[in-house]
């Protein structure tokens, strides 16, 4: 069934605003790519088998754009959401995302924003500083062998009024530095939700033989003070315990990809990232596949959840997260992005992100716990890292933090 195009549009806000599935949406530097209606879904179905899966749809697929959009969970073993769109969009250069066509031509701008009725940690920092000291004990235990594991926090926030996808994506994209993506998901109790956020991090891209990753791991916040912010850019650079952080997730990705590549290098080293809220450390990893035929989904099987967003070794990690988390992530931490029939593929970490349920969002931010880590620090990271999207929503977020 054809999906209408509106999405935003003044006549139709007396609907739920998610009363139809959003179109895919990402914007990367330079390019929006924008997947409109839903022609057919991808089956059920473990990451382990995506490729195949995917490779099996696109056979079999005769009719439609060449190319499947959607999200992958943080847990591997659950069900992915990937979509065959009806028609793919592409804008390229600097433009207003919420007046590209078949969006609505940007007409909430006057409308009124939803008011913010409440905001509730989920867990409280308390909570979450607990649940820090919990992993550094397991960490710093004798003989431990968990080197790294990656603790979340959420904030469930409830406005007067359905939010709306399109406003917080002009509100992310002023922030060229990152990509901006919306991505359907899974209905719950007949409900059409979203995700919505703003990722630093590029999981991986593949065109033909050619693949990067740009792991991030290693953060700290950034300052209006333009001596102050460097100050922070240089002690991130210079600390020991977010370089051991760091080092991790870029030594994971690469014994991982070695095996595929006849050339697999880190050509910058290790290098700032800047977001325009957040330093992190960041290594872009480039390689060369023996086998080009491969696909994106392949490697995405093989690298997903990397260390950056689950820890060291990857199934003791994520024991500690089902453990010490009060929530299932779903599909933040895991991965957005698309797939082509050829192999092609750009995937990105879904964090920095929201989900959306019509009037009611929930928020989230993680961080790496090494030995060194230390509860308050990851709690300043976290809210840090939740300016993003508090911004987005204008959301005040200092008093979430006691
Ligand atoms: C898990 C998140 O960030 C990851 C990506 C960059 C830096 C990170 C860090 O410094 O801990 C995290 O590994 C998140 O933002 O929710």
């Amino acid at each position: 069934m054809a999906t209408p195009l509106i999405w935003i549009d003044e006549e139709v806000q007396a609907e739920p605003a998610l009363a139809r599935p959003i179109p895919f949406v990402f914007k990367t530097a330079g390019q929006t790519m924008l997947a409109l209606g839903q022609l057919a879904t991808l089956g059920d179905g473990a990451l382990a088998n995506l490729a195949e899966l995917t490779s099996d749809f696109f056979e079999k697929q005769t009719e439609g754009p060449d190319v499947l959009v959607g999200a992958l969970p943080f847990d591997p073993t659950q069900p992915s959401h990937l979509v065959q769109p009806e028609r793919v969009l592409r804008v390229q250069g600097k433009h207003d995302i919420g007046a590209i066509p078949g969006l609505g031509g940007g007409a909430s701008s006057h409308a009124a924003a939803p008011r913010i009725l409440s905001v509730d940690p989920d867990p409280a920092a308390a909570e979450f500083a607990n649940a820090v000291a919990v992993a550094l004990d397991q960490l710093n235990a004798p003989g431990a062998t968990m080197r790294k594991v990656v603790l979340s926090r959420s904030l469930k926030v409830m406005a007067n009024r359905d939010f709306s996808a399109a406003d917080l994506m002009r509100k992310l994209s002023v922030d060229e530095s990152v990509t901006v993506f919306a991505t359907p998901l899974p209905a719950r109790l007949h409900r059409l939700r979203c995700l919505i956020g703003a990722t630093p991090e590029l999981l991986l891209e593949k065109r033909g033989g050619h693949i990067v990753s740009h792991p991030l791991a290693g953060s700290a916040r950034r300052h209006r003070d333009t001596a102050e912010d460097r100050q922070a850019g240089n002690r991130l650079l210079a600390s020991d315990k977010d370089r051991r952080e760091h080092a991790m997730v870029v030594e994971s990705i690469l014994d991982i990809l070695a095996p595929y590549c006849v050339d697999l290098s880190t050509p910058e080293g290790t290098c700032l990232r800047a977001t325009a809220s957040m330093w992190h450390l960041g290594t872009r990893i480039v390689g060369q596949l023996k086998d080009a035929s491969l696909s994106s989904v392949h490697f995405v099987g093989l690298l997903h959840p990397t260390p950056a967003v689950c820890g060291l070794p990857r199934n003791l990690a994520n024991d500690q997260i089902m453990k010490l988390e009060p929530y299932d992530r779903e599909f933040y931490a895991g991965a957005v992005g698309w797939c082509d029939s050829a192999g092609d593929g750009r995937w990105h970490v879904s964090i920095r992100c929201a989900e959306l349920d019509g009037n009611h969002a929930r928020l989230y931010a993680g961080a790496g716990i090494v030995p060194g880590s230390t509860p308050e620090g990851e709690v300043i990271e976290t809210s840090a890292k939740f300016r993003a999207m508090l911004d987005a929503f204008g959301i005040d977020g200092g008093r979430f933090d006691e």
